[in-house]
């Protein structure tokens, strides 16, 4: 176990950040902390980080309890903060060799990583270049190359594609992925679903501060009512046909407005036929027609009763 947090309480005068929040994250894992914004996530990192402190519970990383002047286990960790955090008057090269020389004192040893972090976030060109003349996505790679210089074994990243283009997104994603392949465990925090699904191979989802559901993005749909959604676009239909549509075999929910007609149906096959079917019966005329599988979206609503997006 790399991480294990237990009964996790954090306030701010009123407000509960973390509700006796659990968690634990395995060697080796891309863990994934999912939850829509204020629902605790930066907080939790933050006191796992003994950056903040906390009201109650227990914070054990690397088998070790966590404190502020835990050095020995802060050397192993990596971490890319929410907000940018470089000096804004070093080049891009020194920057990265700031942030390693806190860890790494060797200067033959401190250059080849150094070196490594820059070609791994691809910013060898930009070496020179100082933050205020990178792009949004170049500065993001530049705040990552800080963070993984000194090759820790565990990497905290607070959303960090938060405003990026797309092609800083991508190699952004493989890169993670890509340290994940050569032995660092990785906590990832987003309130995008995509990228959550994407890349972690176990999510925890937070609401309130608390945890309110854990396993593989699998497994969390499999634990839901949900098993397939369709939507019919450009269709009138009447109260007497919504109730009738509620009697096709596995439909659970039906809801329409603006002419546009959801079903959601639990375990079955034939659903989207069974529905088209009666719709030849009655005769009634329709555009385009969509299914989907659940998304973690569904998990969160079915779970909360609403949207994971604001
Ligand atoms: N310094 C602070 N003082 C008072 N309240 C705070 C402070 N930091 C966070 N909070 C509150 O604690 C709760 C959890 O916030 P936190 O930033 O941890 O959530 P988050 O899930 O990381 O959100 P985001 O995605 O917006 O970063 C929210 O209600 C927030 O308003």
């Amino acid at each position: 176990m790399i991480i294990e947090v237990r009964n996790l309480v954090k306030r701010y005068k009123d407000v509960i950040a973390l509700d006796h929040f659990n968690m634990q994250v395995e060697e080796g894992e891309i863990l994934g902390l999912l939850g829509p914004n204020g629902s605790g996530k930066t907080t939790a990192i933050n006191c796992m980080l003994s950056l903040l402190s906390f009201d109650k519970g227990e914070i054990k990383i690397f088998d070790k309890e966590m404190t502020p002047d835990a050095y020995d286990s802060k050397k192993d960790i990596g971490i890319i903060p929410q907000n940018v955090a470089v000096f804004h008057e070093l080049n891009v090269q020194d920057n990265v060799d700031y942030f390693c020389g806190l860890y790494i004192r060797d200067k033959a040893k401190r250059k080849k990583l150094v070196d490594e972090a820059i070609a791994f976030v691809a910013l060898d060109e930009y070496r020179k270049f100082k933050p205020g003349k990178l792009s949004g996505g170049l500065l993001r790679r530049l705040n990552i190359a800080c963070g993984i210089a000194h090759k820790p074994k565990l990497i905290f990243m607070d959303e960090p594609t938060v405003a990026v283009d797309p092609q800083s997104r991508n190699a952004i994603l493989e890169g993670i992925r890509r340290l994940n392949n050569e032995g660092a465990t990785i906590v990832y925090t987003s309130h995008y679903m995509e990228e959550v699904e994407e890349l972690c191979n176990r999510i925890i989802i937070m609401d309130k501060g608390k945890m309110i559901a854990s396993g593989s993005k699998e497994e969390l749909k499999a634990n839901i009512m949900l098993k397939e959604k369709v939507e019919v676009e450009q269709v009138t239909i009447s109260l007497r046909q919504i109730e009738e549509i509620k009697g096709i075999a596995n439909v659970y929910d039906v809801s329409y407005h603006s002419h546009t007609l959801q079903v959601k149906f639990m375990e079955g096959k034939r659903n989207m036929l069974n529905l088209m079917d009666y719709f030849a019966q009655e005769d009634i005329s329709y555009g385009k027609v969509y299914s989907q599988t659940p998304t973690l979206n569904d998990v969160f609503l079915e779970i909360t009763g609403k949207q994971l997006r604001d």
